[in-house]
């Protein structure tokens, strides 16, 4: 067996001992083996050898050592940039909502810098580098070279190095708080940020009161007296409040009564009301097409702006108009029935604007709250609609404050119910009502007025917004018992606070210092209001699928709709009718005098009016006098056509009347006969009796009388009566001794009797054109 030596491994390889490799570790168990061999001279030479090669193989391992340490801490440094690179993701991540693609392609980037080598040693990453595996979070969508280094680095020994566990932690980064708020998936599905408003997505799904706040621009009053502002917007979610010399002076802002707000959006002055409209109502609009309940309303101090955001101008319309002008482009006459009442919270009384009278009793029934006797007006178009709260807005009661000259002094609330009745295929019928309300504003009884009628209504006016933000305090806490029966406003409000009701509040602010203390109470109240959390309206929809009627049934409906649409366009046309009547009769009588400046039927008591401008009875735009003057033609040829109508009529019951006495007559004969055949002697004064209870003028007229009022019942001309003032009644002037103004019979004054004041200054845009518009229209009769 050849013995293979050292020497000989040495020779047959051609280099010496230095060109052993470290590695050659297999050569050892062959020096081994040839320890024990026998010879002295070759065992001397062999261990000088030896001890040559151990030194070689000392010197290599340390090599091996130092290159061990070097790949360690270069190991190091790469899962340490490894980790910043995690790191500045995080931070990116936190910045970037919309383009979650660059998030991903960094991330990417980020570990792509990590050589595969990194992956495939020893896992030498310290602690801290290992710290986001842990978590263990599973990977939810690799990208493709993601799960090529992960495949490697399994390859490798299960490393640890962070590749696959780190990447999946990203997709649970901290999400910018969103909120969805109550309008949010429910109508539209458009999500609202609220910033830092509140929590995060954990009350996601809630439904809450969306809070707005606008600010208007400085009056020309509080530029006069000197004011300056004390309020700043910004980023149109913020508000800071403060009273400190400059409002840049933000070092101070912290201090004293200095405050700072944040809301669902803020609207600065300079925001137009088609903004405002578009952003806080116009998806309640939609969500009340689709047969949920909607609430807006404006909430702020007096001549904060509450009215102008709801009604506005003739050039400016509010709220409540557009609301109005979209709900029509909307819907399909077809299938949709639009009705709507208009009511005012007088001094705690509520009133109907529409058709003004005795105090509505509230009462709960299973729509929600309701006025019992509310005069609730189908309506077909804009313009209708626009007459009707002219209508209402010159029967709502103002004053001029010393704060602002159109002072509100009740709460207005305009109600729109959308029916939808769908008879093909499903039998659908489907509700929503939208409430749009303009508050009285809150004041301070000094900022107004001292005088004893205004401290009774700003108390009333107090008293009720004070219950409201009971209510709102009780809402927030969650408490059980939430006192609406404190007032008549909390009342009517009920559905739109606590109930399935998607709700927005405008609170309505001035940047006038002079205001400071108003306006910090509307920031607080609304702050507050944010947190009410209604019930989500994702499921409540008024909507009742009904039997499917046979076609017979449905004949009826069709034609019981369309007699109720004729009916009601007769009734308004004989009510216009006998107005133009009474008009025409009162000019007759009386030349001198000029005619009524209102269209509509006076109301009791309204005789003594002095000129002041109504918001929709004011600035005449073209829109406006446009639409007057086509609806002015239009109702001169219906006032004909009635007219015609009219006369027909009375030739109908003149040949009626005729017939009557004919037959009479032909009756009496009858009878004469018969008594005649019966005893042809008797001439006596029986008959002579007959005779003449039948042929007197007395039973003839009797007859005639009767005639005439069973005729009188049927026409439908005499179903409406004449609009002739009632007594006046005892008013609150009356009782309490010189009127400073001229008040209704109720003690009240009203838009229209303010209207027809003369104005003492023309003091704003709101000015009376309308009036112009209603003198001319009556000047037409005479
Ligand atoms: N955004 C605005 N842009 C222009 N003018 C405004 C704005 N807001 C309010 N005004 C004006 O300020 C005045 C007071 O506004 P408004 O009558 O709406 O106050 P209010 O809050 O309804 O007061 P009150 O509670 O006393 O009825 C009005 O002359 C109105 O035209």
């Amino acid at each position: 067996m050849p013995v293979v030596t050292r020497s000989r491994l040495s020779a047959a390889r051609g280099d010496g001992a230095g060109a052993l490799p470290w590695g050659s570790a297999s050569a050892a168990p062959a020096l081994r083996h040839d320890a024990g061999a026998p010879r002295e001279g070759v065992a001397s030479k062999n261990h000088h050898h030896h001890h040559g090669l151990k030194e070689k193989l000392r010197a290599l391992t340390q090599d091996y050592e130092q290159q061990k340490q070097k790949l360690a801490a270069s190991q190091l440094r790469r899962s340490i940039r490894c980790l910043n690179a995690w790191e500045a993701i995080n931070d990116e991540n936190a910045e970037e909502e919309e383009d979650g693609g660059r998030v991903a392609k960094f991330r990417y980037d980020a570990f792509a810098q990590v050589p595969e080598s990194a992956v495939l040693r020893e896992n030498v990453a310290p602690p801290q580098a290992r710290a986001p595996s842990n978590d263990g979070a599973v990977l939810a969508r690799t990208t493709e070279p993601q799960a090529k280094e992960n495949a490697v680095g399994r390859g490798a020994n299960a490393m640890s190095c962070p590749i696959k566990k780190a990447v999946p932690a990203l997709p649970v980064l901290p999400v910018p708080p969103a909120r969805k708020l109550s309008l949010g998936g429910a109508v539209g599905g458009k999500l609202k940020a609220a910033g830092e408003v509140g929590a995060g997505t954990a009350e996601a799904a809630e439904s809450r009161i969306l809070v707005f706040v606008r600010l208007r621009p400085m009056s020309r009053k509080e530029k006069e007296a000197g004011s300056r502002s004390c309020v700043k917007i910004v980023n149109r979610k913020e508000v800071f409040l403060t009273e400190s010399a400059s409002e840049n002076d933000y070092l101070r802002l912290k201090r004293g009564r200095d405050s700072h707000f944040c809301f669902d959006s803020v609207f600065p002055d300079s925001t137009t009301q088609a903004e405002v409209y578009s952003t806080s109502t116009a998806d309640l609009v939609e969500g009340v097409l689709q047969g949920r309940n909607g609430t807006v309303f404006c909430y702020g101090a007096t001549g904060a702006g509450k009215t102008y955001t709801m009604l506005g101008t003739m050039e400016n319309p509010g709220v409540m108009v557009l609301a109005i002008n979209d709900l029509f482009s909307k819907v399909t006459q077809k299938y949709h029935s639009i009705k709507l009442s208009y009511l005012e919270i007088y001094n705690e009384t509520v009133r109907d604007l529409l058709s003004p009278g005795s105090p509505l009793n509230l009462r709960e029934d299973k729509q929600g709250i309701v006025a019992a006797g509310l005069t609730q007006r189908s309506v077909y178009s804009t313009d209708e609609v626009m007459e009707l709260l002219q209508k209402g807005n010159k029967n709502r009661t103002t004053e001029p404050t010393r704060v602002n000259e159109t002072s509100s002094r009740s709460h207005a609330v305009l109600q729109v119910v959308v029916e939808y009745r769908s008879l093909d295929g499903v039998n659908v019928k489907r509700a929503g009502k939208l409430s749009l309300i303009d508050l009285a504003g809150s004041e301070r009884a000094l900022a107004t007025d001292q005088r004893t009628q205004r401290s009774i209504e700003g108390a009333n006016i107090n008293r009720s917004l004070l219950a409201l933000s009971s209510c709102i305090n009780a809402l927030v806490e969650g408490k059980k018992h939430i006192p609406y029966r404190n007032s008549k406003l909390t009342q009517l409000l009920k559905d739109s606070l606590g109930g399935a009701c998607n709700t927005v509040m405008i609170a309505n602010i001035s940047p006038s210092n002079l205001s400071f203390g108003e306006t910090q109470n509307t920031l607080h109240w609304a702050d507050r209001a944010k947190e009410i959390k209604t019930k989500t309206q994702q499921t409540t929809v008024n909507e009742e699928v009904l039997d499917q009627p046979d076609s017979e049934t449905m004949l009826v409906l069709e034609l019981q709709k369309e007699n109720r649409v004729l009916r009601e366009q007769l009734a308004k046309q004989q009510q216009k009718l006998l107005t133009a009547e009474a008009q025409l009769l009162a000019s007759k009588t009386s030349p001198q005098r000029s005619p009524a400046p209102s269209s509509h039927v006076s109301t009791p008591g309204s005789t003594q009016r002095k000129t002041r401008r109504s918001i929709l009875a004011a600035g005449g735009g073209n829109y406006f006098s446009t639409l007057d003057s086509k609806r002015h033609a239009a109702d001169n040829a219906q006032v004909r056509e009635l007219q015609r109508k009219v006369s027909t009529l009375e030739s109908e019951i003149e040949k009626m009347k005729k017939e009557h006495l004919l037959q009479l007559k032909r009756k009496d004969e009858f009878i004469r006969d018969l008594i005649n055949r019966k005893d042809p002697n008797n001439n006596s004064e029986e008959t002579a009796t007959v005779d003449r209870r039948v042929v007197t003028r007395a039973s003839v007229r009797k007859a005639q009388r009767d005639a005439s009022a069973a005729v009188e019942l049927k026409s439908p001309s005499r179903v409406f009566t004449s609009p002739a003032p009632t007594a006046k009644k005892r008013t609150f002037w009356d009782i309490g001794g010189n009127s400073p103004s001229v008040l209704a019979a109720n003690g009240r004054k009203t838009r229209s009797h303010v209207a027809t004041e003369t104005p003492k200054k023309a003091s704003s845009k709101l000015l009376q054109p309308g009036f112009a518009r209603q003198t001319s229209t009556h000047q037409r009769f005479t």
